[in-house]
């Protein structure tokens, strides 16, 4: 059934070509499916009521990853049934094709074209799914690159309209407070105690720091937890709009400026902002010639729209960020020194993940709780291993990466256990191009402050060393009886350097 379609041998290929419209269109269609049968890696038929009857050679081997032993579990199933977040029936119910499509579910993602089969009559009477591609990831990167990034945006629309639900029609305000900034490793407590100071200060704030380590996050608590809280949070995101729009998008257009939408004119992001914070996400990417201007906004507190010649004033508390080496970009002329000084006023370092993995644990359960809620998807818990071997990754994706991971381990798995295994798998094929083994698992102790050895070995060295001191100055006390003179010997310490630390 449905095998390849043979032509036969010709002189002159050309020659032998229907003329008929019906003909044409028949070899056509053909050729097209000998094509697909070939080029793709699985084709799945369903009949009227949405039930697998066939499935092709290539499709065969999906079936472990769907957990199904044979073709004989497999066929004759409702597809909804056997494939999670199959759009077949939709194609049934519509008639209509859908001609490309990304597919994630148990089995991996896949770039799929879904096609109605309709009889003579033109009734639909059955439905081909065609996996194009398994790997998306390496075949389509730009392609992915793309979907991802409106998936975010999708999902930050869907937040924000969420809260925006929450306080009344309206608000424009901050997502995010420092409570949703997880974390409680020292350099993230550090980082939130400056920040905390900064949102105080009407100055503009630097973020720096690699992608996906929470910038824009940081940028939302700092603007809630400010005196301008009350006011809008305007996000620009430079790298996003093209260099053509970004001076319209900043400044705005005067009524007359153009034809067209912006014939009435339209108010740029530093008015929106007015009253509250400017985000600038990705500054580093600023075209020069527009930072030259931003910098005349920054120092006069005044902007021009395009098209005007008047000066109109602003009021927003200006956040900047970056993942880019910002003084490097100076060193080449493609970052103005000014601009970086007058922005440089409050930076913020915000440490990647690998440099806070005694964060991992608090952020793991946090992110798998709020994507299972949202994909209304069990939550499940993860073995002590199986957070060990996360914990050792490099993520170089930082907490967006490791978010994609928790999401891909989700859609993937519906135990409510995770162990090593189906990390591992998930790691292996979200792309991480070396997989970090996790520390073997050494029964150990719980010390005193009830932080397992294994995991203390994952915080930054200056805590443990702190903490090792801790312990060696109460050991000597406890053995020298309080007494602080012979504690300090006993230590190899002045006492002044002693009651230093006692302090
Ligand atoms: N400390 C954190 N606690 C909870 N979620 C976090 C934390 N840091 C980052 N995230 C989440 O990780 C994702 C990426 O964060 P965010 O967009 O703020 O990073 P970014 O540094 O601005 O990235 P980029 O430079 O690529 O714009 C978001 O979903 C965010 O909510």
């Amino acid at each position: 059934m449905l095998g390849a379609i043979k032509t036969e041998p010709t002189e002159s290929p050309v020659a032998n070509l229907p003329k008929d419209a019906p003909s044409i269109l028949t070899l056509a269609a053909r050729s097209l499916f000998d094509v697909f049968a070939h080029a793709s890696e699985g084709m799945l038929l369903v009949d009227r009521t949405g039930r697998v009857v066939w499935i092709n050679d290539q499709y065969r081997r999906f079936l472990p990853a769907l957990g199904f032993a044979s073709e004989q579990e497999f066929v004759g199933q409702p597809v909804s049934a056997v494939v999670q977040n199959t759009q077949m029936e939709k194609v049934l119910e519509t008639g209509k094709p859908i001609l490309i499509d990304l597919l994630t579910n148990k089995a991996g993602t896949f770039v799929v074209s879904r096609f109605p089969l309709r009889d003579d009559a033109g009734q639909v009477i059955g439905a081909l799914g065609v996996v194009l591609f398994d790997q998306p990831q390496s075949n389509l990167q730009p392609f992915l690159a793309k979907f991802s990034l409106l998936q975010r945006e999708l999902d930050e629309a869907r937040d924000a309209l969420a809260v925006q639900r929450r306080a009344g029609a309206g608000s424009r305000q901050a997502r995010h407070s420092f409570a949703s900034f997880i974390g409680a490793s020292a350099p993230v407590v550090d980082l939130k105690r400056q920040a905390r100071r900064a949102a105080q200060s009407s100055s503009p704030v630097l973020l720096l720091g690699e992608t996906g380590t929470g910038k824009e996050l940081l940028a939302h608590a700092i603007h809630a937890s400010s005196p301008r809280a009350k006011g809008p949070l305007i996000s620009v995101n430079i790298a996003a709009v093209p260099e053509t729009l970004l001076e319209a998008e900043f400044f705005g257009v005067a009524p007359g400026a153009y034809t067209g939408a912006d014939r009435k004119g339209r108010d740029g992001k530093f008015r929106l902002a007015d009253g509250g914070t400017l985000f600038l996400d990705e500054i580093g990417d600023m075209p020069l010639g527009l930072q030259a201007k931003l910098l005349r906004a920054l120092q006069e507190g005044e902007i021009e729209p395009l098209g005007s010649n008047r000066l109109l004033p602003f009021d927003a508390r200006i956040i900047a960020a970056t993942s880019r080496d910002l003084v490097k970009l100076v060193q080449e002329g493609r970052f103005r020194e000014d601009l970086f000084y007058r922005l440089n006023v409050l930076p913020l370092r915000v440490p990647p993940l690998r440099d806070r993995a005694s964060d991992i644990p608090a952020l793991l359960e946090v992110l798998t709780e709020a994507l299972a809620l949202r994909s209304a998807l069990p939550q499940p818990e993860f073995s002590a291993q199986a957070i060990a071997l996360l914990s050792a990754q490099q993520w170089r994706g930082n907490v967006r990466e490791l978010r994609n991971v928790i999401e891909q381990l989700l859609l993937r798995n519906d135990s409510a256990w995770l162990d090593v295994g189906e990390v591992e798998q998930v790691l292996r094929e979200s792309g991480i191009s070396q997989i970090a083994p996790a520390p073997s698992p050494v029964p150990t102790p719980t010390s005193a402050d009830g932080v397992q050895a294994t995991d203390r070995l994952l915080l930054p060295l200056s805590q443990q060393v702190q903490a090792l001191e801790r312990q060696a100055v109460a050991a000597a006390l406890k053995a020298t009886q309080g007494n602080k003179l012979a504690a300090a010997k006993l230590l190899g310490l002045s006492r002044a350097k002693l009651y230093q630390r006692l302090s």
